[in-house]
């Protein structure tokens, strides 16, 4: 019976710390076979996290991130899961992803690959500050762990270069930078980061923007020019299908949307600013 889930009679069984919501049967390196806690059909579940999968499964594709905010309505990781695989039947190619909990639950519940930070704070470096918090995301099932790339202070005092050789010593995941400037793209690409994104160009938070505060569009141009074969992702403010389709026509490998497509209340102040214009 199988030690985890008790429905089962299918042998042998085991815990897989990057998958515990997943209930493991068989692990042969790169695969892994066993069923959700919530059903009982017995399935390949996932290829484990390499690099060139990840990479193909990406390009010219779109990626949701799916956040709610501290005290929203939203803010649960069932319903961040319930909209993540709302997001996979509509065509998302991987899933962006905040917090332990909703990654658990979210890697738990699609297919695709799931991007996992954990934002601590408001200012300075808050997108996975530390390395504990990469190595936390990485257990909690992240395929891909994505934390700040800037040169700014961090707070465990190591640099950018200290963080990322530990991680890659200690984590099974892939990594993402999250970048500010072009320079923070050049030492990225240094470093050796497994994907590369403009996430934090706009340096303010994502629920104050206007929807019609675009993509950071010169910097991917200049970023893409400079590294046609670095997986460089646009995100931050692509907010409608027409900024996705600019990101796309100029280079990005993949294009990551979070308001536009998951954050109702900020979608709904769009629609009442443009009636009261
Ligand atoms: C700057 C920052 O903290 N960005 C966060 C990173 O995960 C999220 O709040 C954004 O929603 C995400 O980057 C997607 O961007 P947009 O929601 O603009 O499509």
């Amino acid at each position: 019976m199988c030690a985890l889930c008790r429905i089962c009679t299918c042998g042998d069984v085991f815990y897989h710390p990057r998958y515990p919501q997943l209930h493991v049967l068989r692990y042969d390196g790169d695969t892994l076979v066993g069923h959700r806690s919530n059903s009982r059909k017995k399935k390949v579940l996932m290829r484990v996290a390499d690099l060139s999968t990840i990479k193909e499964a990406i390009h010219h594709n779109l990626i949701v991130s799916v956040q709610a905010y501290p005290g929203e309505p939203l803010r649960h990781p069932e319903t961040m899961a319930q909209m993540a695989q709302a997001c996979e039947e509509g065509g998302a190619c991987a899933i962006r992803c905040q917090g332990l909990a909703d990654i658990a639950a979210i890697k738990g519940r699609v297919d695709v690959p799931v991007f996992g930070l954990w934002k601590e704070g408001h200012d300075g470096v808050y997108i996975t500050p530390t390395l504990r918090h990469i190595i936390a995301c990485a257990h909690a099932g992240a395929d891909v762990v994505a934390f700040d790339a800037t040169s700014r202070p961090r707070p465990d005092g190591r640099t950018l270069e200290q963080t990322l050789h530990e991680a890659r010593k200690q984590c099974e995941c892939l990594l993402m930078a999250d970048c500010m400037t072009i320079d923070d793209i050049r030492r990225a690409v240094a470093l050796g980061f497994d994907f590369i994104s403009t996430t934090l160009s706009h340096n303010k938070a994502a629920i104050n923007t206007t929807m019609d505060e675009g993509p950071d569009i010169a910097l991917l141009e200049q970023a893409t020019r400079e590294f046609p074969d670095v997986p460089i992702i646009c995100e931050g403010h692509v907010h409608t299908p027409a900024d996705a389709a600019a990101a796309n026509q100029a280079g990005a490998w993949s294009v990551v949307v979070g308001t536009g497509i998951t954050h109702p209340t900020s979608l709904t102040k769009w629609f009442v600013a443009a009636m009261q214009k």
